[in-house]
C-alpha cells in the first residue's frame, strides 16, 4: 500500500500535535438516531485514540512503538499510512510508503495469486509493464508453488500473508510500516521477513515498527516511542524508552492485567479467571559470585544471571525459565531452559541463578531475553528484558560468535596420507 509523498527538508517523517478520535455511541440505537436527523440531533461521544503525538524521523533511522493493549499504537501506524485520516494534527511523509498493517486485506478472492499481484500494483499507482518487471521476485520471495495460479479464496491465512508481504516490499519503498509482522506466518517466514526487513534497513530506508516484543524494538529500533492511553509516554533512544516502559511495569505490577497485558497473557483469556499467573519480577547479571552488576565483560569471563520470579499457584501453572542469548541481527547464539537442563522450578517464588563460567562468546552486543515458560516450555507467559544489552569485547582477534577451544601444534611429524585409490573407492 502506498502513502502519500510530500516534501519536507532532510526528514523522513514528520509528525506534529497528531490526534485520532472516534465517536462513540452508548446505545447502537443513538447512531440511527443521528444518522437518521442528518447530524442535527448528535448522540456521540468521542474518545481520543491518539492526542498531541509529536516526533521527526530522519530518512533511514528506525523507531519502535511500544506499550499495552489499546495504547494507540496500531491507530498511530494507520494514520500515518493513510488507513485513517487523523483528527487533529500534521503529518508528512517524504518518499515511498509500503504499510504491512492489513497485509492481504485487499486481495480479491476470486482471482489467483498472480492476478491479485497486478491488481495490488495498479492500486500502489503501477502501470502493468512496472508489475510484469516485479512479478517472479514477488512470486519467487512467497514461495507459492502453484498455488500462485490458484484463487486466493483457497489460501491459508499464513499463504495470504506471504503474498501480502512479498507485494508489499516489491515497491521498494522509502518508508517501511509494520505492525506486529513477527507474530504472524510459521517461523520460516518469519525469518524471512525479518532478514528482509534488516536489508531495508542497510539500505537506509525508514522503519516503523510497532511489536509488543520489546527485544525486537531494541533490535531493530534506533529510537522508540513508548504509548500509553494515547499519548507518548517517553520517546527517544530505544535502550532507554524500552527501559523506561520495562521500569514501569516493574512498579505497576499491581495493575498487571492493564499494564502488562501486553507481555503476560490475560488470565480469563487462557487458563481460567481464577488462575494467577506466574511473573518474572527481576533479572540482573553479575561478576559470577560476586555483587557486581555488569553488563559489559570480555570473553572469558564468567558471570552470573539472577531471575527473580514469583508463582501464585505452582500446582496450576508449572514454570520453567529461558535464557537466550541473540545478536543483533536475530541469530540466536545461545539458549538455555530449565525444561532443557530436566530441571524443575518449586514453590511460589525463589531467585533462580544461571551459572555461566567462562563465557565464550566473541565481541558484540547482546540481547538476553528471559523467559517464563509453561510447563513444556512451549508457551511464553512473560519475555522479561534485562535493564541493558550484554557489551562483550575480545581480547583476541578470532572470527565468529564464540572462541572455540582449539590449539595448534606447528610442527607435526605425521607423514602425508597416501592418495585414495580412486579404482578402490569406485569398487565399494
Ligand atoms: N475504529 C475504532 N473505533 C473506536 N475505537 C477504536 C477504533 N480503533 C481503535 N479504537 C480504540 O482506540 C484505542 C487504541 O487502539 P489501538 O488499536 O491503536 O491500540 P494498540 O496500542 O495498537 O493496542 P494493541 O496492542 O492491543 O494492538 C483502543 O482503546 C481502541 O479500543
Amino acid at each position: 500500500m502506498t502513502g502519500s509523498i510530500s516534501r519536507s527538508d532532510g526528514w523522513a517523517i514528520e509528525v506534529e500535535g497528531l490526534g485520532k478520535a472516534y465517536r462513540m455511541y452508548k446505545r447502537p440505537l443513538d447512531r440511527f438516531v443521528e444518522w437518521g436527523s442528518a447530524g442535527r440531533l448528535q448522540r456521540h461521544g468521542q474518545f481520543w485514540s491518539l492526542r498531541d503525538v509529536n516526533f521527526k524521523l530522519r530518512p533511514g533511522s528506525s523507531m519502535g512503538l511500544c506499550g499495552a493493549n489499546g495504547a494507540g499504537k496500531s491507530t498511530l501506524l494507520k494514520v500515518l499510512s493513510g488507513i485513517t485520516a487523523p483528527t487533529e494534527g500534521r503529518l508528512k511523509m517524504r518518499g515511498r510508503v509500503a504499510s504491512l498493517l492489513e497485509l492481504g486485506a485487499g486481495f480479491h478472492l476470486d482471482f489467483t495469486g498472480r492476478a491479485n499481484i497486478f491488481m495490488n500494483g495498479v492500486m500502489m499507482g503501477f502501470s502493468r509493464r512496472e508489475m510484469a518487471a516485479k512479478v517472479d521476485e514477488i512470486i519467487e520471495f512467497a514461495e507459492l508453488g502453484n498455488y500462485i495460479d490458484e484463487p486466493v479464496r483457497t489460501y491459508s491465512s499464513g499463504m495470504g500473508l506471504r503474498l501480502g508481504f512479498s507485494i508489499a516490499v516489491a515497491v521498494d519503498p522509502d518508508i517501511l510500516i509494520i505492525d506486529e509482522v513477527f507474530a504472524v506466518g510459521d517461523m520460516y517466514f518469519q525469518k524471512k521477513c525479518i532478514d528482509k526487513i534488516y536489508s531495508f534497513k542497510q539500505r537506509n530506508k525508514t522503519i516503523l515498527f510497532c511489536s509488543h516484543s520489546l527485544y525486537d524494538v531494541r533490535q531493530l529500533c534506533d529510537e522508540a516511542l513508548w504509548m500509553r492511553d494515547g499519548r507518548a509516554a517517553a520517546q527517544g533512544d530505544s535502550v532507554y524508552v524500552t527501559n523506561e516502559y520495562t521500569a514501569f511495569q516493574r512498579d505497576h505490577i499491581g495493575e498487571q492485567k492493564e499494564v502488562l497485558g501486553d507481555e503476560i497473557p490475560n488470565a480469563s483469556d487462557h487458563l481460567g479467571a481464577s488462575v494467577k499467573l506466574p511473573r518474572i519480577r527481576d533479572a540482573r547479571v553479575y561478576r559470577l559470585g560476586t555483587e557486581e552488576e555488569t553488563y559489559e565483560i570480555t570473553s572469558g569471563d564468567s558471570v552470573e544471571i539472577r531471575v527473580w520470579w514469583e508463582n501464585p499457584d505452582p500446582a496450576a501453572t508449572p514454570i520453567h525459565l529461558g535464557v537466550g542469548f541473540l545478536r543483533q541481527d536475530m541469530t540466536t547464539c545461545g539458549g538455555m531452559g530449565t525444561h532443557l537442563d530436566g530441571l524443575e522450578l518449586e514453590g511460589t517464588s525463589g531467585c533462580t541463578v544461571l551459572e555461566m563460567p567462562n563465557v565464550k562468546l566473541l565481541a558484540g552486543q547482546f540481547l538476553v531475553p528471559i523467559l517464563l515458560l509453561d510447563e513444556g516450555g512451549v508457551h511464553k507467559y512473560q519475555e522479561f528484558l534485562l535493564p541493558e544489552n550484554l557489551v562483550v569485547r575480545s581480547v583476541t582477534r578470532d572470527v565468529g560468535l564464540f572462541r572455540l577451544d582449539h590449539a595448534w601444534r606447528l610442527n607435526d611429524d605425521r607423514p602425508v596420507p597416501a592418495p585414495v585409490e580412486r579404482e578402490a573407492e569406485e569398487a565399494r
